[in-house]
């Protein structure tokens, strides 16, 4: 499988790929617009809507690709995104002639990514995000409620989660400013309150829904699948010192709502498909809402890397997988929704940070530094939460036969709190 555009050996977007983001030209050059990644390249899905190519049953005719967000196309399920991906996997193909031998429409539709800017591909009325792998979980209960019962024992029975804030999602490349806030008093004094002594991040990835259920309805799991479009990479930030004071009984509140990123291309589940893998066994056995037929995780390799300010190279801080996932994508949609409570397209269900097994496979750096007791280094420079100027990046590529399926990069920066 080969295109005609020209994709290099590293490239996390080649023809197998095919990710939806939402762009504008840098040079303002027109609003935004649906496009596919491939290669160093965004198609331009309007200008192909344009030249009548979206030819197949659902999309003729069809306004998803003229608006500025993904929403609409998202809402309208499977079957047409089945078709988008055959139209684009076959114009971009080395052997089709449509858009390789039509000058003028290349110049209209293929744009390098130098030259546009990445926005926030869906407008997100809620996000919700869940604590879905048991080292993640295990390591937070022993930091924060001590080692007797780390594991709360809900937590085996049904996929754990709280509602997030949807206002603070940023795109990658957003920086994001320190939050102030209340900390954990000491002895008899009062709490106590500035900039936040305990800034982390934490390694997730986020599914994108599709199509939604009607309130008071829920979705089956064994048919979830259908509703979830694809997958981002997320970092839910969090202040420690903030979370730790406030979160009894109601859970996370500022210490997470103040940003999250996410990364601007969405991959599909369709071209993660060949990196589907088992999930694991869980025990106890699950309520029968939330025993599915065939259940599964996906192999998808994670990096976490922090750039300090004065350093001139990132250094690799962890390395996890999708896998270490104990509840399924599945197992998040059909939870949520079997109160009856709606989802709607473009909402966003975060996984929860994936931590491994390993001491090297930690997602966050409350769990790497141990809430700060046990120092990293980053080339030299020591690290127990995030400071000012630091960068924090995550990327995460599946590796195919010969070709990758990637998600490029989320990133985002710490500002200084403002005074
Ligand atoms: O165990 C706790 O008290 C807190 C855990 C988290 O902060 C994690 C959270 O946001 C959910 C997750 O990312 O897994
Ligand atoms: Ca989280
Ligand atoms: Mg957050």
């Amino acid at each position: 499988m080969k295109s005609f555009v020209e994709v290099p050996p590293e490239s996390h977007f080649p023809l197998q790929n095919l990710p939806y983001g939402v762009f504008e030209p840098v040079d303002g050059d027109g609003g935004p617009r649906i496009g596919v990644a491939i290669g160093e390249h965004v198609l331009d899905l309007s200008a192909i809507a344009v030249a009548g190519l979206f030819d197949g049953p659902i999309l003729t005719g069809s306004d998803c690709f003229f608006q500025p967000s993904m929403n609409v196309f998202l809402g309208m399920g499977r079957p047409a995104w089945k078709e988008a991906r055959a139209t684009i996997q076959k114009l971009l193909s080395v052997d089709e002639p449509t858009l390789r031998d039509n000058a003028s429409l290349r110049e209209k539709s293929l744009w390098p990514m130098s030259k546009v800017r990445m926005l926030l591909p869906i407008v997100i009325g809620d996000y919700t995000d869940f604590f879905s792998s048991m080292h993640h979980a295990k390591n937070c209960g022993t930091i924060f409620r001590g080692p007797e019962n780390p594991i709360p024992q809900n937590w085996f029975h049904l996929p754990i989660a709280y509602h997030g804030r949807a206002s603070s999602i940023v795109i990658s490349g957003t920086d994001v400013v320190r939050p102030r806030g209340q900390g954990h008093p000491s002895g008899n004094s009062p709490p106590s309150f500035g900039p936040s002594q305990k800034l982390d991040f934490e390694l997730e990835m986020a599914a994108v829904v599709g199509p939604g259920n009607k309130l008071g309805e829920s979705i089956d799991v064994d048919k979830a699948a259908d509703h979830i479009f694809g997958l981002v990479l997320m970092n839910d930030w969090s202040a420690r010192d903030i979370q730790a004071w406030e979160y009894v009984p109601l859970g996370p509140f500022l210490g997470k709502s103040f940003g999250t990123t996410i990364s601007p291309w969405i991959v599909t589940l369709e071209a993660l498909e060949p990196f589907s893998c088992d999930a694991p066994k869980q025990e106890p056995h699950p309520l029968p809402y939330l025993e599915e037929k065939i259940s599964r995780n996906y192999d998808i390799p994670l990096e976490v890397w922090i750039k300090p300010a004065k350093h001139q190279h990132p250094s690799i801080v962890t390395k996890s997988n999708f896998k270490n996932l104990y509840w399924t994508l599945t197992q998040q949609v059909a939870h949520h929704t079997i109160n009856g409570c709606n989802l709607r397209p473009g909402d966003l269900l975060g996984t929860g940070t994936i931590s491994g097994s390993e001491d090297e496979s930690l997602g966050c750096l409350l769990e790497l530094s141990w809430n700060g007791k046990k120092p990293l280094f980053l080339n030299g420079t020591e690290r127990r939460f995030l400071e000012d100027g630091d960068e924090v990046t995550f990327t995460a590529c599946c590796k195919g036969n010969g070709y990758s399926v990637g998600f490029g990069t989320c990133s985002g920066r710490v500002l200084p709190a403002v005074p």
